[in-house]
């Protein structure tokens, strides 16, 4: 595969074509991934609880990030790499811009943050500096103390409110959005307005990219799954490389989300 840019994807997104995205934290899978084709690899902050343990992503430091983002952008030379900001880490505009420096001096081409209008004076000042942004906005998972969970957003009113802040983040220069969590006719809404790339997660099928924990949907997971999780582990030969191509396979074609793993 040809190494895969902010342009790639918005040259798919053009052609209505689909793209894969796992999150990855080390060199080994880093390579797996790239052997299978892998789009987009997402450095996230779910590290602290699938890596750590934690019960939620709150404590992860951009010192982990960083480490960990190292790590896979030594092996993996195809995928567009995407690194979490972790939580409080991007609240001034000054933190964001130093933290986020250091994420795409560790190997990152771009960095994730969660919110939404709020966050437009931080992402056109990171676009300026260099830095394209992806704003996560639906189910933040940092916010899961304002929240009182990790539960569906945007249905009613709220979903209302989530397009408001897509356009204002849209608008400041954002480059990507990611969409968490939310019921698949929001995010078909937002798809067909918005101008730059949709990635999703538990929001159905009407996205330009999906993704998932790379863990998830290798059958690794503490306790009930996510209604988006798939495990793909057991398909073709029964490795992992395998497990992997046959989720970018399902995400091309369509196969994957299927309605079961949306939320209506
Ligand atoms: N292993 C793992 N996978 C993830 O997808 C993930 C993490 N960790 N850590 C950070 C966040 C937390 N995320 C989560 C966690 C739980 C649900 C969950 O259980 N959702 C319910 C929604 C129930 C409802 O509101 O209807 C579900 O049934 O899917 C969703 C996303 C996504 N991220
Ligand atoms: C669940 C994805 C989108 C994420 O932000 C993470 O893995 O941290
Ligand atoms: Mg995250």
């Amino acid at each position: 595969m040809k190494a895969v840019t902010l342009q790639t994807l918005k040259d798919l997104k053009a052609r209505n074509e689909r793209f894969s995205s796992l999150t990855c934290y080390d060199a080994s899978f880093a390579a797996a991934m790239a052997r299978a084709e892998v789009e987009v690899i997402l450095i996230g902050d779910s590290l602290g609880m699938v890596l750590q343990g934690h019960d939620s992503t709150l404590p992860v430091t951009v010192d982990d990030m960083a480490y960990h983002t190292a790590a896979v952008a030594r092996t993996n030379k195809t995928a567009l790499i995407m690194a979490d900001l972790p939580f409080m880490t991007y609240a001034t505009l000054p933190d964001a811009l130093a933290n986020a420096a250091t994420l795409m001096r560790a190997g990152a081409h771009m960095v994730k943050l969660e919110g939404g209008a709020w966050l437009a004076e931080t992402v056109a000042q990171l676009a300026r500096g260099g830095i394209p942004t992806c704003v996560h906005l639906g189910l933040t998972p940092q916010s899961v103390n304002v929240f009182g969970g990790y539960r569906v957003q945007g249905r009613g009113d709220a979903g209302e409110r989530l397009l408001a802040d897509a356009r204002a983040v849209v608008e400041a220069g954002a480059a990507v959005l990611l969409l968490e969590c939310v019921p698949t006719d929001l995010a078909r809404r937002l798809h067909a307005e918005c101008p730059v790339p949709v990635i999703g997660i538990g929001a159905g099928p009407d996205c330009d990219g999906q993704v998932l924990v790379m863990h998830d949907m290798l059958g690794l997971h503490n306790g009930k799954p996510a209604r988006f999780v798939k495990n793909y582990l057991g398909s073709g030969d029964g490795s992992i490389e395998a497990a992997f191509r046959q989720y970018v396979a399902e995400v091309k074609d369509g196969r994957y989300p299927a309605p079961e793993h949306a939320f209506a």
